[in-house]
């Protein structure tokens, strides 16, 4: 019996040869064979000559007025002219190497030529005549291919696979959305892919196959999520809310609303025997931290032990500092948990940690090795979690029975990333900053302007104010970066001697010198840091009011947001200098943008425009999942009528058993597919 799951080589024609080159395209069985769809298609109707546009292809309709003349040149090199006449305009068309299309052109006859229009010079370069059947012609898919394999054969092979698996193609998409949407059925959508008649009809297909690839996804985020929820039934975190309440009253501030709503949550959360699965989104400066420290506590108040994961040492010093603030030391015990913790230290922290004396460990990788084990770990908080592996993330969270889970990231996510990345997690949005900051103003300067920079910037330390300048990260080379921040570190301190300390920090110090020199600015001991970005994410010092970014061009929006928001987080007003000769027109797009916005959503939408999803989290591997035909950026609205439809079948009780969803049930749960998205 014929199955998708054949392999091509059940095709007629298709020998081990055949097979070895598919298989290069990534094409195995019938089924891959039929869904590799065109990336384009050329949409080559005919136009009057004053719509296209220089170097368009098009195809050219006239009479042909001259006879082919052939001239060779180089060698084997052959050049064949004649003229044609469209819309009373005479048009030479030159093709190249082609020379034994010579007789396929005679004077006086109807001629139809695809190629590439040049309007200076009312010329074409010929691609080819076209003849045959029209409807091939006019709108021609165009597929990946290799040298081995060329468009022409491939289209004939799923021309084979359709005659003779065709009727294979089942419908899984339950009949209430094909109608709510209009959409074309599978079948006809298969076939309309790859040998559409005119370019509605490729629309209408490639509508449907993105609905259902989406769809399909969407189901198994939600499915994903469901098994979060009722099959890993997490802990009750029975906090006391008299200590949670009293806690949160000795804070040196009152809470934002926003800040409010998203603890709400996260204490919902963690109070419900479901397991807790969060992404907690705030833009830089949004005040999460204390959000993290309050949730941190409520574990501690229900007898838990509660981690917090961070990607770097600086950034863990810190969240210790804040936390051991926050926290009455009697109360909660805190310890710090890095690469550099000296073996005794880290022998004594382990066994606290192991017989629950020790209630929150703060801590970077380190958190997830083996040894690390805890009495009763209730929580587990991850920063900037896109900087962790899923794998590590997953190692922290094995370390407890089912703890609850919070991320925390300060990159803005578009909503059109986040519900494709983190859709099987809760969002709660910090949405507004406290009360009192003033928006940070940037300017974008050039290079030779620099120096009339550090004149303006004299003034601003007089008035008591602290200021980072940051140099790039060079990848090629670590020492050229050092070599970057420690000319103009020289040079700063040159220019500032005995008046203002300048101070210098890089990947490259170890980390204790790192917590000296950051230890100095924080209590204004040094007023200047010239750092590399290490600095980049969580840095919180109020009193910096003067961001300097060298070399800005060559940061993300993303990144350049993050560094800006190192300051504007006191009362006082502050200032953002990007120093740029971008040698692109979207690095000076990019730099154009940052002075015209403060608002990190609008910027990593930006972003995400200007360089796709992989850089909005900074890392290639982001996590984001590849589709064949759906583009998550700009067929976002599919992909949001896909969640909502995916969730609202998963909020009916078992769903698989209604008959009306009996081939949705039988396409996502009998297929042997591993979930590649989600391991
Ligand atoms: N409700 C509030 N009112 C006044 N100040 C606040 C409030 N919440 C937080 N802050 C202060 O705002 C500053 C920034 O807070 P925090 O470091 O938590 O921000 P964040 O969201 O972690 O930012 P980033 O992601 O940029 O590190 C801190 O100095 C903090 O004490």
């Amino acid at each position: 019996m014929k199955k998708l799951t054949d392999s091509v080589q059940c095709l007629s024609g298709v020998g081990p040869k055949r097979v070895e080159v598919l298989a290069k395209l990534g094409i195995e069985t019938v089924e891959d064979l039929l869904t590799y769809y065109p990336f384009r298609y050329d949409d080559i109707q005919t136009k009057e000559l004053t719509e296209i546009a220089d170097q368009e292809k098009v195809v050219l309709k006239g009479l042909v007025l001259s006879d082919a003349v052939v001239s060779h040149y180089g060698y084997r090199k052959s050049r064949l002219s004649f003229r044609m006449m469209q819309d009373h305009a005479v048009i030479n068309v030159t093709f190249f190497n082609q020379n034994f299309l010579k007789n396929k052109i005679n004077v006086s006859e109807e001629i139809a030529v695809y190629g590439k229009w040049d309007a200076k010079r009312k010329s074409l370069t010929g691609m080819k005549i076209l003849g045959g059947k029209e409807s091939e012609i006019d709108f021609a898919p165009i597929y990946h291919v290799t040298k081995q394999m060329r468009q022409t054969t491939l289209v004939d092979l799923i021309r084979l696979a359709f005659v003779e698996y065709g009727e294979l193609i089942a419908e899984w998409l339950p009949t209430k959305l094909l109608k709510q949407y209009n959409l074309m059925a599978r079948r006809p959508a298969v076939e309309m892919m790859h040998f559409p008649p005119d370019q509605r009809m490729s629309q209408l297909a490639r509508r449907r196959l993105i609905y259902e690839e989406f769809f399909e996804f969407q189901l198994k985020l939600q499915q994903l999520r469901q098994q979060e929820r009722d099959v890993n039934e997490g802990q009750a975190l029975l906090y006391d809310v008299n200590r949670l309440k009293n806690f949160t009253q000795t804070l040196p501030f009152e809470l934002t609303n926003a800040q409010k709503k998203v603890t709400n949550d996260i204490c919902r959360d963690m109070r419900s025997s479901n397991h807790m699965l969060r992404l907690l989104q705030g833009d830089v400066g949004s005040g999460k931290t204390v959000v993290a420290a309050i949730a941190l506590y409520a574990t501690v108040s229900a007898g838990h032990q509660g981690a917090l994961m961070v990607p770097t040492e600086i950034l863990a010093e810190q969240h210790l500092a804040s936390l051991n603030e926050l926290f009455d030391p009697l109360e909660v015990k805190v310890a710090l948990l890095t690469g550099s913790t000296k073996a005794k230290e880290r022998r004594q922290i382990l066994s606290e940690l192991a017989d629950g004396r020790l209630d929150i460990i703060v801590g970077t990788h380190a958190l997830i090795q083996e040894e690390v084990i805890f009495h009763q770990l209730g929580l587990v908080i991850t920063d900037e979690q896109h900087r962790f592996g899923v794998n590590q993330r997953k190692i922290l969270r094995e370390k407890g029975l089912n703890p609850d889970v919070l991320f925390m990231t300060a990159t803005p996510i578009p909503r059109t990333l986040a519900i494709t990345a983190y859709g099987e997690m809760d969002v709660s949005v910090i949405d507004e900053l406290p009360a009192g900051r003033i928006p940070i103003e940037t300017r974008w300067v050039r290079p030779p302007q620099f120096e009339a920079v550090i004149e303006w910037l004299n003034k601003e330390l007089q008035a008591g104010n602290q200021a980072y300048v940051i140099c790039p990260l060079i990848e090629e080379s670590e020492t050229l970066d050092v070599k970057n921040a420690t000319e103009i570190y020289e040079h700063l301190q040159e220019q500032y001697q005995e008046k203002f300390e300048v101070g210098l920090l890089h990947g490259k110090m170890k980390a204790s010198e790192k917590d000296a020199i950051m230890a100095e600015f924080k209590e204004n001991r040094c007023q200047v840091l010239v750092s590399t970005t290490v600095i980049e994410v969580g840095v919180n010092v109020p009193n910096a009011t003067v961001m300097i970014i060298m070399d800005a061009d060559r940061f993300g929006l993303a990144q350049l947001h993050q560094l800006r928001g190192r300051v504007g987080r006191g009362k006082k007003a502050s200032h953002c200098i990007l120093v740029a000769n971008p040698k692109s027109d979207v690095g000076a797009a990019r730099m154009k943008i940052m002075t015209e916005t403060n608002d990190g959503f609008v910027l990593s939408q930006k972003d995400l425009e200007m360089r796709g999803p992989g850089e909005v989290f900074g890392a290639k591997q982001s996590g984001l999942p590849e589709f064949s035909v759906g583009d998550i950026v700009a067929d976002f609205a599919i992909m949001e009528a896909a969640r909502q439809d995916a969730a609202a079948i998963w909020q009916v009780p078992d769903w698989w058993q209604l008959s009306e969803y009996a081939l949705l049930k039988q396409k996502l749960f009998n297929e042997e597919t591993t979930n590649t998205w989600f391991d």
